[in-house]
């Protein structure tokens, strides 16, 4: 049986004084029957940790480089972000394929350094509303898959975000029959590659305009582990029933 997960990305949001919320998670879900996972911006990784202390809300990040060290201005590794506090970090966000042109191929490293540093990679993947409107998804998603998650992808260390791009910070959502057809597609095609039994560990994530009112409904569909969750994480009052709505469905 997968553990669900409740992931919220803060994206570019969150300073000091925003440490309370994460605080307030920890405190309303100490022994959670799933998965929490908070990526804050980077500057509150260590902060962030050091607010939970020792609680069942983990703390991850946005991105990482590809490479362990070296002159890359700016960058920060796997490595670092693990010996910060991290357990997990995001790969191959749509907001960076587009924003900073990052391929499935620079997903693919990235994802491999967070494996060589012991994080779990959580790959993003997700059809643009062009190519959804063009019934391409299948194949994009298809692409993505194929060469976004590298071969050191286990159960243990690997989840996969379906966010399709014209859902995420827009209010729309995928019917529940659009996202049960991608998320089953996914996991069939990670079968074939992985096998079963590593397959069948893997978490599979929903993202895209996830809130309190439509949760339930989205965690109810076929091959969906839990929700990367945008806008809706930052706030414990909004995230809380998230979280509420995803244990009601284990
Ligand atoms: O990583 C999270 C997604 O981009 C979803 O963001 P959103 O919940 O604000 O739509």
């Amino acid at each position: 049986m997968r553990r669900k997960l409740a992931a919220g990305n803060w994206k570019m949001h969150g300073l000091l004084a925003d440490l309370s919320q994460i605080s307030a998670l920890n405190a309303d879900h100490p022994d959670p029957a799933t998965d929490i996972l908070i990526c804050p911006p980077t500057t509150l990784i260590v902060p962030a940790c050091a607010a939970i202390n020792g609680g069942a809300v983990q703390i991850g990040a946005q991105d990482c480089h590809a490479r362990a060290s070296g002159a890359f201005t700016g960058d920060l590794s796997a490595v670092m972000l693990k010996d910060a506090g991290a357990t997990a970090v995001i790969v191959g966000h749509s907001e960076r394929r587009d924003a900073h042109e990052e391929s499935s191929e620079d997903v693919r490293a990235k994802s491999k350094a967070a494996h060589a540093a012991g994080l779990t990679a959580i790959i993003c993947l997700g059809e643009s509303l062009a190519q959804r409107e063009a019934a391409n998804t299948l194949d994009i998603i298809a692409g993505q898959l194929s060469i976004s998650v590298p071969d050191t992808a286990v159960a243990a260390n690997t989840v996969i975000a379906y966010e399709p791009c014209w859902a995420i910070g827009s209010g729309l959502t995928p019917t529940p029959a659009q996202i049960g057809e991608v998320h089953d597609f996914i996991r069939a095609r990670l079968t074939t590659r992985f096998g079963e039994a590593e397959a069948n560990g893997m978490r599979l994530l929903y993202g895209g305009s996830v809130k309190p009112g439509n949760a339930a409904e989205i965690f109810e569909v076929s091959n969906v582990d839990g929700a990367l969750v945008g806008g809706a994480s930052l706030k414990a009052e909004d995230f809380t029933p998230i979280i509420n709505a995803l244990k009601a469905a284990s």
